[in-house]
């Protein structure tokens, strides 16, 4: 079975507030988008790697790969408008409907090579494949009134990526025209009327997203490297 892998990194990492988009930022002497792209080697060698940047990015990445002797193959693509325009051109560069595809965001260095494996073989068999994690904290929902009312936590799961599909299916699932519920390649395919399949995520699979996340996976690179 072929397997593929879609890294989005199209962002402009607005809420990071960095000059430097945070994908390429370094975190303990290797950019957060190498770190991504490793893990997916390293857990599916075979696995064909397609790289989704900015356009205007690509020789700065093509600098930053010579740089850090950055030797993973991978198809670099042009990026969009969206998180969903970026894995939408990511995902037209798989020739024909054959296979399995993961899709996973370029900063979220942390995922563990047994959830990307995982997603993989429970993607092949129920078609698509989703890691989440549980809650911690408990949980309140707030009202336009200004109440807020106890949720049961256990009935709510965290969605990360990757987030694994047949590609026949999420190929045909991305052919839709965009809307603002599609925060994920999971409300995409669910617009089919497909239930998804969820699968166990790794608690340390951070989206870096805010200064603070920096300095979290500085420490955790520091515990577990
Ligand atoms: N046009 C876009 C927007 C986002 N992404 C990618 O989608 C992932 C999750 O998005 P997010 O964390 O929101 O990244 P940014 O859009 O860069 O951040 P921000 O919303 O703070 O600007 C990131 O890997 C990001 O690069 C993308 O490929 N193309
Ligand atoms: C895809 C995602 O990372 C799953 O949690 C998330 O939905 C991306 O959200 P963002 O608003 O683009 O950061």
């Amino acid at each position: 079975m072929e397997k593929y892998a879609v890294i989005v990194a199209g962002g402009k990492g607005t809420r990071m507030g960095t000059d430097l988009p945070k994908q390429y930022l370094p975190i303990k002497g290797l950019p957060v988008l190498m770190r991504s792209i490793q893990k997916f080697h390293l857990a599916e060698p075979l696995c064909k790697l397609i790289l989704v940047i900015p356009s205007v990015d690509f020789e700065f990445w093509k600098g930053l790969c010579a740089k850090y002797d950055f030797a993973v193959p991978h198809q670099v693509v042009a990026g969009g408008t969206s998180r969903f325009q970026s894995v939408s051109n990511g995902l037209a560069v798989i020739e024909g409907t054959e296979g399995v595809v993961a899709i996973h965001d370029g900063v979220r260095p942390f995922v563990a090579v047994e959830v990307i494996q995982e997603s993989f073989l429970v993607a092949k068999k129920d078609g698509s494949a989703i890691a989440v994690v549980p809650l911690k904290d408990s949980l309140r929902k707030l009202t336009d009134s200004g109440e807020s009312f106890f949720q049961e936590r256990q009935q709510f799961r965290l969605v990360q990526t990757p987030q694994t599909f047949q590609v026949s299916k999420i190929k045909k699932a991305f052919e839709v025209e965009e809307i603002p519920q599609f925060t994920d390649d999971a409300t995409v395919y669910e617009f089919q009327g497909w239930q998804v399949s969820l699968i166990d995520g790794n608690l340390e699979n951070i989206k870096i997203t805010t200064p603070d996340d920096l300095s979290y996976a500085e420490y955790l690179l520091s515990k577990v490297g």
